[in-house]
């Protein structure tokens, strides 16, 4: 109860302010140990700070990450970092171990999160269903690392005729991704790996239906705007373009997308969960002309500029933006 009434709640000893403060304050504290570490490899204390930095980040917190001053925000853009490198190497050692059974994907569950890249791409899958008008015959996805399960439990479980271009920089992540998926038949098929920048990959975007862009491609604000305006500056009109964000204290964990600046883009739909799944979702559509940029004004290449007339995925959808938590998205 508010005790001093000509002080906001939000300022109050122990209100939001105090609560934002002391997030910050426990998530230095292992940002500390985190730092001090010589390799991000998994190990005992490996796990151990990044399971106790999780499990801070998880609960619902109305902290805008987005928002934090000068050191706060420097560590937080350090921290991603490390997230992400500790993330790439956590994916090669399964991926690695994997690899060493006869048919791996039918050892995904060996992986400790698993489960929530199941839970993560029904979710987009669902997602996705409820903005298209017919599963998309051609997806890629930016940023696939070498344990793709994005791709892998979407071709199984959801997308079970499309095809999926994977697209890495690093070509060691490629290398491991597709010893991953050899011994399946149907899935082999279906899958092909591009070892390459994104930012480098022009006309062959326009072939995909659906872009997923994973969380850890443009690690801070600005990073991320240059690869969604490359995105839209390639991608074909009314194709679909899946983005992961982070919300709440879980921008300490991902860089989070402010759908405002998702210019050549309608967003059709921001979606939180509150559960383990740590990403937000965020669907766009490609703008049949992409928006001017601020300082540069978005050219498109002559091939871009013959847009598709007809589209069947422009079809079915009223272009209604909604921010929903699971919560509401329940109820
Ligand atoms: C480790 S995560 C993998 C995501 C995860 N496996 C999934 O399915 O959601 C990010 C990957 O993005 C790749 N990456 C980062 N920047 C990129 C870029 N500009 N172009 C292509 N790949 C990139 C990294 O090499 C890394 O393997």
């Amino acid at each position: 109860m508010n005790t001093h009434p000509s002080l906001p709640v939000s300022l109050l000893p122990g209100g939001i302010v105090g609560q934002e403060e002391e997030l910050v304050q426990r998530i230095s504290e292992i940002y500390g140990g985190i730092s001090k570490l010589t390799c991000l490899k998994p190990s005992m204390e490996v796990n151990r700070l990044f399971s106790q930095l999780v499990l801070l980040c998880i609960p619902p917190n109305p902290i805008d990450c987005s928002k934090l001053a000068g050191e706060a925000q420097a560590m937080r853009g350090k921290l991603i970092r490390l997230c992400g490198e500790a993330e790439g190497l956590l994916e090669s050692h399964f991926s690695s171990l994997l690899s060493s059974h006869g048919i791996p994907l039918d050892h995904l569950s060996l992986f400790p999160y698993y489960a929530n890249y199941v839970k993560l791409s029904h979710l987009e899958f669902t997602i996705l269903s409820r903005h298209v008008d017919r599963p998309p015959s051609k997806v890629a996805f930016v940023g696939s690392g070498p344990l793709p399960l994005t791709s892998i439990v979407l071709a199984k479980d959801h997308l079970t005729a499309a095809s999926f271009h994977n697209y890495d920089i690093d070509p060691a992540a490629n290398a491991m991704a597709a010893r991953l998926v050899l011994p399946d038949p149907d899935i082999s098929k279906r899958m092909v790996f591009h070892t390459a920048d994104i930012l480098q990959v022009t006309h062959p975007l326009r072939e995909y239906d659906v872009v997923f862009l994973a969380a850890l491609v443009g690690m801070d604000q600005q990073e991320k705007e240059r690869v969604v305006e490359h995105l839209a500056r390639y991608m074909a009109a009314g194709a679909t373009l899946m983005l992961r964000s982070a919300h709440g204290a879980r921008g300490f964990l991902y860089p989070v997308v402010d759908p405002a600046t998702l210019v050549g883009f309608e967003v059709l739909s921001v979606f939180h969960p509150s559960d383990e799944v740590i990403n937000s979702v965020v669907i766009a559509r490609r703008l049949p002309v992409p928006g001017p940029c601020a300082g540069d004004p978005l050219v498109l290449p002559t091939k871009c500029s013959d847009l598709a007339p007809f589209n069947p995925l422009l079809l079915n959808h009223g272009g209604l933006m909604e921010e929903l938590t699971l919560e509401e998205q329940a109820s």
